[in-house]
């Protein structure tokens, strides 16, 4: 097939294009080139990532593709485990094609199954799981000549959380953060900066793995709500706002210790898109 379907969303401004794929057979398994070509803000559609749709059963990635599947790239074409914005956006879709069911929502990841619930407001609460702090201790991150302590938090994905004292001490993070020691991160780490507006509210900037800095990062918001807690050595159940430059989310780390990421999602643009307008 030369021409295929496309779509674009975005969670708090971190955007992605859908690739609807329910049997797998439009893409196969999808071109790291297409992806980067999608991804491309100037020669394609631009996007942060791409959140291709298959019918659970469809897929070979996983054992368990729960009613959908998110088989998710980021913009430069490499795989990660989970994206909590993405999610929001996929089950958007789901919803608007009249494909979602009762809910919620089991969508399959390569971090496993999340399940994801349309609230009456319109936003999407999406169950992110339980966070790993993995360690070690020690670990710093360096940007624009700064240095912080950072903490480790695994969220299906890598985080490495940094409190700064102003949001724009990491300069432009064109470059990714170095982070020491080497071995810490040996898939490379999504980097939040984040700064305390209140008892329960935080603001963040992220550099992602795969993307580059972001308006906002969903695993990343929920990576930052633990070390916020923990820093304030607050009980759980505890709920954050999370401000991001697209916006705000809530994250609620539940008594369970599962992490609930509450925020919007909007699918915006439709097209078709012909693989002969892919560069040669
Ligand atoms: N760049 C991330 C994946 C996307 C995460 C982010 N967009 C989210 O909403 O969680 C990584 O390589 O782990």
């Amino acid at each position: 097939m030369t021409s295929f379907p496309w779509l674009k969303g975005h969670g708090t401004e971190n955007d992605f294009v859908l690739l609807p794929d329910p049997d797998g057979t439009i893409h196969g398994d999808l071109d790291a080139s297409l992806v980067r070509f999608l991804c491309d803000r100037y020669a394609g559609i631009g996007a942060d990532g791409v959140l291709r749709v298959i019918e659970g059963d469809k897929q070979s990635y996983v054992e368990d593709g729960g009613d959908w599947f998110m088989d998710y790239r980021n913009s430069d074409g490499s795989i990660a485990e989970m994206c909590g914005n993405g999610i929001r956006v996929f089950v958007r879709y789901l919803v608007d094609a009249g494909l979602a069911g009762d809910k919620p929502v089991r969508v399959g990841t390569r971090a496993g199954i999340k399940d994801v619930v349309l609230n009456d407001d319109g936003t999407l609460t999406v169950d992110m799981g339980e966070p790993v702090l993995p360690g070690p201790a020690g670990i710093v991150v360096e940007a624009n000549g700064h240095q912080w302590p950072a903490t480790h938090v695994d969220m299906g994905n890598p985080h490495a959380v940094a409190f700064v004292d102003d949001l724009s001490e990491p300069g432009h993070l064109v470059d990714q953060p170095v982070w020491t020691p080497a071995e810490a991160f040996p898939a490379g780490v999504n980097v939040e900066f984040v700064v305390r507006k209140g008892p329960n509210e935080v603001a963040m900037r992220v550099h992602e793995r795969g993307a580059g800095e972001t308006r906002s990062c969903g695993t990343g918001t929920c990576a930052v709500a633990v070390v916020s807690a923990r820093q304030a050595r607050q009980e759980r159940p505890v709920t954050y706002r999370v401000g991001v430059p697209g916006g705000s989310v809530t994250v609620t780390w539940r008594a369970d210790n599962h992490l609930e990421l509450t925020g919007p999602a909007v699918v915006h643009a439709r097209g078709e898109f012909d693989r002969a307008w892919l560069p040669a």
